[in-house]
């Protein structure tokens, strides 16, 4: 597996159509790991594999009959740096980033961490999300004006009730594939091309398939 998590190994493993990366970002302490876990608890069965420096949820979903495996990255510490490692960016096809209502300097810190985004993915859809609003519903009222001045979708959630989270995750399992199948973005071309290559390079040596590449996206 490389770094992106992106295999062939995995969309075997998992009978997967397709599969996505979605990543998370914001401060420590504003409810990424949280988030993550709501949503994969709510009746999915999540699979776990941890490192000290980063947590990676597989699940799968499906979606217009195909089945969409979808990592979902979740990291633990390095953001106390305010930076994140290159590979965890990579290949990354949406960005969940999240700011706690109750805490200003997490939302302060948002362009930040949306410049460190762009750098390394300049075209994947990013979703903002206000956490927390379960200890204070006043909050819904104020305006959090970054996410409408960057043109990006906005969610007020609650990973202590569940209040927005599935349809955060749901949003962002959505854009990503949709990212994926009509990206511009040159590194992508290019890494679509190799895998389609790549599907070419087998059909020829299994002649015996009869499998049609129907409904997949990249067979035109
Ligand atoms: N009231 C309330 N507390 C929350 C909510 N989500 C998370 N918390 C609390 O906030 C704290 C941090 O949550 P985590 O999910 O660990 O935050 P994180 O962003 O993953 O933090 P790091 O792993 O350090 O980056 C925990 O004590 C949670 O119980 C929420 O929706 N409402
Ligand atoms: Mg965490």
């Amino acid at each position: 597996m490389d770094a992106g998590g992106i295999s062939d190994l995995d969309l075997e493993k998992y009978d997967a159509d397709e599969q996505v990366k979605i990543i998370c970002l914001g401060d420590s302490a504003v409810g990424k790991s949280k988030l993550m876990e709501r949503f994969l608890m709510d009746g999915y069965r999540p699979q776990q594999l941890s490192t000290y420096a980063l947590t990676l949820y597989k699940y799968t979903t499906t979606i217009n009959g195909q089945t969409i495996l979808v990592d979902f990255w979740d990291t633990a510490g390095q953001e106390r740096f305010q930076s994140m490692h290159p590979s965890y960016y990579h290949k990354s096809h949406a960005c969940i980033m999240v700011f706690d209502v109750q805490r200003k300097i997490t939302y302060k810190n948002l362009p930040n961490w949306y410049k460190e985004l762009r750098e390394y993915r300049p075209e994947i859809p990013c979703l903002v999300v206000a956490n927390k609003i379960d200890a204070d519903i006043k909050v819904t009222q104020k305006s959090f004006n970054f996410a409408k001045k960057q043109g990006l979708p906005f969610y007020f959630v609650s990973a202590a009730d569940g209040t927005n989270v599935v349809k955060v995750f749901k949003d962002a399992i959505q854009m990503a594939l949709s990212y994926k199948k009509n990206s511009n973005d040159f590194m992508d071309e290019v890494m679509r091309e190799l895998e389609n290559f790549d599907l070419e390079s087998k059909e020829e040596t299994s002649d015996k398939e009869e499998e049609t590449q129907e409904g997949k996206p990249d067979s035109a």
